[in-house]
């Protein structure tokens, strides 16, 4: 799937490796920071594509006046700073750059730890203020203590093999990481009410995501040692910063290095009380701010837009792979070739079945069966028969990404299975509504990668199917011989160039002709419904 890419905004300050590669091939790039609200509502609509790090709010009314917006490129990694739900329901493309700045986030992490081990902050601003003040400033070793590690992904797992080479004992948490495999980076795997009161440091790495929000809680510290420090390079809102507040003022709490705020730059008298808190260092908002992360993540971010750029030659779109879609599994799947003609196939399916059933009516129930050999891995194929039978029926900006949702908000009910049981690959859309109907189409893709119909109902076309491309008229009638004499006789009379005929008999008959011309014009013959 490619879009078309030609105006592009970065609207934070990304590294200009970014706007380089972007101009070379072609792309014209703005760049514009710092914009106030309205006027990034009002700008957006000059734009296709919109970049950015983690300033820019990309809210629900930002795609909402975008009216052109094709793609969101995150050059960095978290991207709750975008509203990931409303780029979906508009058919954009949310991409980010996992990895790119995974090393200099895990490398402030061990460079905070270790700083909230030995005082290094308060200390050099003690000596910067003149005082020599060596007994307060005592710390203690990491080695021996214990690191609790809680999102083991990839910044989580490299700081705690980085902070085992200082002999310190990891323990971790992750709903998606095995035991198994946590231990091979040497974390033993365990569940936060058991980390608690084990970890002496405690460091989190996750999303902010509903399920990790407030993550460290007062009721989690008060089961904490005594002293417990803590450390969030991730995001703000995964420790409860009133929470941690109170604790650092009992004592519960040992000291706290935080690189992430709740709101960004810190207005709130909570968080401007806890940076300003002795035992606390804070750094604003570093974690990818190294000129290698930076330069990374903006060739990464540039790569993947040219990956999908319409506008730039299937050569140099083909230099490039798409790494980081955020917001739709399938746009990884269209961009595989040999997936290609079945999205096709998918899609002229999903035109077929609807034109049956005369549009997508509400509450219109779909089931979507994949069968044969390679088909196990193509539920994907569904949302491009969504993109099919909603074609014509949704207001404009159907795509892959927001066809799902689209299909939703109709009322149409989705299913979809793999049956392994067939030679032949095909794929067959049926569409119900309680007893008032039940229609289907089966197609298939052929060796020589082009779509085609085989059978619509209990109407078999036949081992070789008809190929489905524009110039396919398909009719439905009682009986052929004379039908086929009319339809044939009024089509020529048009203007139609008939190349190939094609019939199904089943309860009722059905005529795929196909013509060398595109033909447009309504047919009309008593008894014989038209597609
Ligand atoms: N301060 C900074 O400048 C930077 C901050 N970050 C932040 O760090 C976060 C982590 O980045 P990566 O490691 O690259 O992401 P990742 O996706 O590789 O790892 C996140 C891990 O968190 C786990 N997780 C999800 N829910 C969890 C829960 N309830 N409890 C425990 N673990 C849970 C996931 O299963 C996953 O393994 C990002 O989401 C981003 O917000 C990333 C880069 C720079
Ligand atoms: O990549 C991330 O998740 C980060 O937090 C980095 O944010 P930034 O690009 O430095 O604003």
């Amino acid at each position: 799937m490619s879009v078309s890419l030609r105006n592009v905004l970065i609207s934070d300050a990304v590294d200009s490796a970014c706007l380089e590669l972007l101009q070379n091939h072609g792309i014209n790039v703005t760049c514009k920071y710092k914009l106030p609200k309205d006027q990034l509502l009002q700008e957006i609509k000059n734009y296709d594509g919109l970049i950015v790090r983690s300033d820019t709010k990309v809210t629900a009314d930002v795609f909402a006046a975008a009216t052109s917006l094709r793609v969101v490129g995150r050059a960095g990694t978290g991207v709750d700073n975008i509203d990931t739900e409303a780029a979906t329901r508009k058919g954009v493309i949310v991409l980010n750059t996992p990895g790119g700045n995974s090393i200099s986030a895990c490398e402030l992490t061990c460079a905070l730890i270790s700083s909230l081990a030995r005082n290094v902050a308060q200390a050099c601003q003690s000596l910067k203020e003149g005082r020599w003040d060596r007994k307060i400033y005592t710390g203690s070793e990491l080695s021996g203590k214990t690191l609790a590690v809680l999102g083991l992904g990839r910044i989580g797992r490299e700081v705690a093999t980085r902070m085992q080479a200082y002999g310190m004992k990891t323990i971790g948490f992750d709903p998606l990481v095995s035991a198994e495999s946590a231990k091979q980076f040497n974390v033993e795997k365990m569940e936060l009410e058991e980390i608690w009161p084990l970890a002496d440091y405690i460091t989190v790495h996750t999303p902010l995501i509903p399920q990790t929000r407030n993550l460290i809680n007062e009721t989690a510290l008060n089961k904490c040692k005594h002293g417990v420090r803590i450390i969030n390079v991730a995001r703000g809102g995964i420790i409860d910063e009133a929470a941690l507040l109170d604790a650092l003022k009992d004592g519960k709490c040992g000291g706290a290095a935080l690189d992430v705020f709740c709101e960004e730059p810190p207005k709130s008298a909570i968080t401007l009380e806890l940076i300003q808190h002795p035992a606390v260092i804070v750094t604003p908002h570093l974690g990818a701010s190294t000129n290698e992360a930076q330069q990374r993540v903006a060739v990464e971010i540039a790569e993947q837009f040219i990956a999908i750029a319409a506008n730039c030659s299937a050569a140099e779109r083909a230099c490039y792979t798409v790494t980081g879609v955020v917001n739709a599994p399938i746009l990884a799947a269209a961009m595989v070739q040999t997936n290609t003609p079945w999205i096709s196939l998918s899609k002229e399916m999903g035109k077929l079945i609807a034109k049956i059933i005369q549009g997508a009516k509400l509450g219109t129930y779909v089931s979507i069966k994949t069968n044969g050999y390679g088909m196990e891995n193509r539920k994907f194929l569904g949302t491009a028969v969504l993109v099919g039978m909603l074609t014509g029926h949704t207001k404009n900006g159907l795509n892959l990404i927001n066809a799902p949702a689209l299909a939703k908000d109709a009322g149409i009910e989705v299913s979809q299975s793999y049956e392994g049981n067939n030679e032949v690959p095909t794929l067959t859309v049926t569409v119900s509504e309680g007893k008032n109907f039940s229609h289907s189409v089966q197609g298939t893709v052929r060796a020589d990668e082009l779509p085609y119909l085989l059978t619509i109902d209990d109407a078999n076309f036949g081992p070789t199917g008809v190929l489905l491309s524009n110039n396919i008229h398909i009719f439905q009638c009682q009986n052929c011989t004379t039908n086929l004499t009319a339809i044939i006789t009024q089509l020529t009379s048009k203007g139609a160039n008939i190349i190939n005929v094609a019939i199904a008999t089943g309860k009722n008959v059905w005529i795929a002709v196909r013509t060398a011309n595109e033909f447009t014009d309504n047919i009309s013959i008593p008894g014989i419904i038209s597609f």
